[in-house]
């Protein structure tokens, strides 16, 4: 091992996407074999003991990556010197919820977290929210650490992309390394808009080789949309090793690159591409290179995915005004 460890910090990890995440993060799935991780947990008090029970087992892996393990409940102490934060940390919804509907149970986390992240976390920290409502949380951080660039956070839109290229992989009979260039575009909600209309398979135009807009319409975008809903109605739970997969996947790309030919859906801070409002977290296709990202540009957008776009930035913009009336932003 050559490189210089790379401190990640993981809120809520005795929780259930706590509990997939930080084995990946120690085996090395983000950044490969040869960067030693340094993990900093951070919990509620009462949760600490619980944790503790997770850093036995993460001693007992005897990982080769895993550098350092160092658990608490200050993020003061917990997000100094960090290089990546990931806010996994927050309420999930239950049956029957939508996930704005843990704005103000989670809101609040956030201000203190972004507020810590900004005094303490590494000069070149990248944060990537998880915690639902995953856009506006981010936001609220965001607007919390008012010294760390705009660019650095993010919201996990990764996950309805994985999902997103499953069913289309599974609708077409092909497998998910032959597409490429899918976008989720907006919240992570039921509004979010799943595109396929730039998306290629094999190199074909997705939409054409489905053949089929009332399937794109009425089957694909509303089965990714609610697939939370439908994996909290089957497993009694929400996502979980799905969650932290597709927040590894985020993670990795970003501080990685998108591949030649694709990118990749991320919230980012929107700075008006696409006539979505200045400073929403909005999902959006982006490339990535060196830590950075980019949205992609150019993409013309007809009258069906313009409207789609819209509404789900409209719920962002009212998710927006209701922290503001909280005063979390
Ligand atoms: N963006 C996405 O694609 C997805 C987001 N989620 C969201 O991720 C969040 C976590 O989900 P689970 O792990 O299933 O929940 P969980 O309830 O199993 O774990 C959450 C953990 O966060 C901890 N926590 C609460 N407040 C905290 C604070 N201030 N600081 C640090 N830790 C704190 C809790 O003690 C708990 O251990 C939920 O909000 C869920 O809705 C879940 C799936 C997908
Ligand atoms: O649906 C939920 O509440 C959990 C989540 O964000 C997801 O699975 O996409």
């Amino acid at each position: 091992m050559s490189t210089s460890p790379v401190k990640v910090a993981v809120t809520g990890a005795a929780g259930q996407i706590g509990y997939s995440l930080l084995f990946r993060l120690a085996s090395g799935a983000l950044l490969g074999p040869d960067t030693p991780v340094q993990l900093r947990l951070l919990e509620i008090t009462p949760a600490l003991k619980a944790l503790e029970g997770v850093v036995m087992e993460l001693d007992d892996c005897a990982f080769p990556t895993l550098d350092s393990v160092e658990i608490g409940d200050d993020p003061n102490h917990i997000f100094d010197g960090v290089n990546l934060a990931l806010l996994v940390g927050a309420r999930p919804r239950t049956k029957g919820m939508e996930r704005g509907d843990l704005l103000s149970a989670n809101g609040a986390i956030f201000t203190g977290q972004g507020k810590a992240l900004n005094d303490h976390a590494a000069d070149d920290v990248r944060i990537g929210v998880t915690g639902n409502p995953a856009n506006t949380n981010a936001l609220i951080a965001m607007s919390n650490a008012p010294d760390i660039p705009r660019e650095r956070f993010s919201a996990l839109t990764r996950l309805d992309h994985n999902r997103a290229m499953s069913q289309l992989a599974t609708k077409t009979g092909s497998k998910v390394t032959d597409i490429k260039k899918l976008t989720i575009w907006g919240n992570h909600s039921a509004t979010q808009y799943p595109d396929i209309f730039h998306a290629e398979i094999g190199g074909q135009n997705a939409a054409e080789v489905v053949g089929d807009q009332g399937w794109i319409a009425d089957t694909f975008i509303p089965t990714v949309a609610q697939r939370g809903a439908a994996i909290i109605e089957a497993r009694g739970a929400s996502s979980a090793a799905s969650a932290a997969s597709a927040t590894i996947d985020a993670a990795r790309t970003w501080l990685t690159g998108t591949p030649e030919g694709d990118w990749a859906s991320m919230a980012v801070c929107s700075d008006g591409s696409y006539d979505i409002p200045e400073g929403l977290i909005y999902s959006f296709p982006v490339t990535t290179s060196n830590g950075e990202w980019q949205i992609v540009q150019g993409l013309e957008i007809d009258e069906f995915s313009r409207g789609k776009m819209d509404a789900t930035a409209q719920e962002l913009i009212e998710e927006r005004d209701a922290v503001k009336e909280l005063g979390l932003i």
